[in-house]
């Protein structure tokens, strides 16, 4: 019989939260309902109530057999990735069915519902849109499959595989991205920049380095990183490890708020 008392027996965790960023870690997770999500538990990981200057929202919305959603308060952009199971998202006039590692970005204002005939996973950033310099077009409804982005190396290196799952384009003021790693793959230096990030640990495991402080990370954790905060990851798994990642792009650093 295994005796060995469970971290939560011991009030203990590997979640960390500060104002430069935060750890989250699944046996802290807490399910909720947010309105626009029928028959759905939401885990909001990320919002702006953290009150660290937060200006986004990233939250894990598992589905029930037969759950919808509808789009989020005006204004306010989403992006979808689903994790597992299937789900029909209506836009447009169309009907497109989402299944493993495939996405939607759906600009502010675009009416549209998300069905999930059985239980999904799904993982949702959504932003305020911070409308664009004169002239550029708005940007559009977007629909791709991860594992279907052409990837590039990051600073060369053939271990560490960067996929842009959005146009890199200045319309847009986000960009997701995945980063896949070898085993034994770093980032090459630490990365410290006035951008936020959002992080969902998709597959394998390693170390983050955020702050000061170095965190052995693994399949299902979520990190926020605050402006500045210093940050770099090492593979540490025997497989590939892969990580989904927010990042605000594109608009004048003193027009941020
Ligand atoms: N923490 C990260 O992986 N950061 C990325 N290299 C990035 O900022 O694009």
């Amino acid at each position: 019989m295994n005796r060995q008392p469970s971290l939560q027996q011991l009030g203990q965790t590997r979640s960390v939260v500060n104002q430069e960023y935060a750890l989250l870690t699944p046996e802290t997770f807490i399910r909720t309902t947010v309105a626009e999500w029928k028959n759905t538990s939401c885990i909001v990981h990320i919002a702006p109530v953290m009150g660290f200057g937060t200006r986004f929202t990233q939250f894990t919305a598992e589905m029930q057999p037969g759950a919808e959603a509808s789009a989020p308060p005006a204004g306010i952009q989403r992006f979808v990735f689903v994790l597992d199971g299937e789900v029909e998202l209506s836009v447009n006039g169309e009907t497109h069915r989402l299944g493993e590692y495939d996405y939607a970005y759906l600009p502010a204002g675009t009416d549209h519902t998300l069905r999930a005939q059985n239980a999904a996973r799904v993982s949702v950033f959504e932003k305020k849109f911070h409308p664009q310099l004169e002239g550029l077009p708005a940007p559009e409804v977007f629909l791709g499959n991860e594992r279907k982005v052409e990837g590039t190396e990051f600073e060369g290196d053939p271990g560490l595989i960067a996929r842009k799952l959005l146009p890199d384009e200045a319309q847009f003021d986000f960009i997701v991205t995945t980063m896949s790693y070898a085993p034994g793959a770093t980032l090459p230096y630490v990365e410290i920049h006035y951008m936020e990030h959002g992080l969902l640990m998709l597959e394998g495991e390693g170390i983050y380095r955020l702050g000061e402080r170095y965190f052995q990370v693994t399949q299902g954790d979520v990190i926020w990183m605050g402006a500045h905060c210093p940050q770099w990851y090492g593979a540490l798994g025997k497989t590939w490890s892969k990580y989904l990642l927010y990042k605000d792009m594109n608009r004048h650093p003193l027009e941020i708020k």
